[in-house]
């Protein structure tokens, strides 16, 4: 399942579209997550809950904590050298994350059936070993670069194909764009 040119554990990912809500870092309304390789197929992120992501009053929304969870099962697209979609995410959520937390995730593929990918996240308040505060099961379909360019608005799917970093992440993931 690991890809032979997968990243190193401990590598940084970086972003895989830099408007990306999740990761990218010109998107400025994103959450701006980092993500690493880990072994086998799994991946570790930090995410900080910003005023800007409260549900309650110094509370993080439910919906964007899913959202880092979601986008870190999606890094694990790196390690597999394919590219997948979030068809389902079920989230539980444990405990309240007050803002300014650092959110320490962890995300691993637990089996892969056809072009189904099942995975699971965990994110820890207080450090890697902290208490697990969320926690999401997910099951990601492999796609081809055409579910990009056949459904994305055009103006974005133009600009995205004409920047060289982007064609070339896109490489990364061994799709020909
Ligand atoms: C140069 C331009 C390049 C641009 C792109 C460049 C780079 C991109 C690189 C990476 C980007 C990739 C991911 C982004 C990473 C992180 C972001 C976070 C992830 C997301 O946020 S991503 C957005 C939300 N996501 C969607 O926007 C998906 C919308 N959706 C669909 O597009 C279709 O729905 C699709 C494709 C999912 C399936 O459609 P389909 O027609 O291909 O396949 P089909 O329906 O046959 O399903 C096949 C098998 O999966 C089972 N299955 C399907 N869905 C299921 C479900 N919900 N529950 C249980 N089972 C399910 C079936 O039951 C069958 O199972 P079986 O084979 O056993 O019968």
């Amino acid at each position: 399942m690991r890809h032979p040119d997968a990243p190193a554990p401990g590598s940084p990912l970086g972003a895989h579209y830099r408007m990306c809500f999740g990761c990218g870092e010109d998107q400025q309304h994103g959450l701006h997550l980092k993500a690493w390789a880990g072994e086998g197929v799994s991946v570790t992120a930090r995410f900080t809950v910003k005023p800007a992501h409260q549900g309650a009053p110094g509370l993080a929304h439910g919906g964007i904590l899913t959202s880092a969870l979601d986008e870190t099962l999606g890094s694990l697209n790196w390690l597999m050298h394919i590219i997948a979609v979030t068809g389902r995410l079920e989230t539980d959520f444990l405990l309240p994350v007050p803002v300014g937390t650092e959110l320490h995730i962890e995300a691993w593929a637990t089996a892969v059936h056809g072009r189904k990918i099942y995975c699971t996240a965990t994110g820890r308040m207080g450090g890697p070993g902290g208490p697990v505060a969320v926690r999401a099961d997910a099951l990601f379909i492999e796609v081809q670069v055409e579910h990009f360019i056949e459904n994305g608005r055009e103006e974005e799917i133009h600009a995205a194909m004409e920047d060289p970093d982007q064609v070339r992440r896109a490489r990364a993931f061994e799709v020909n764009p």
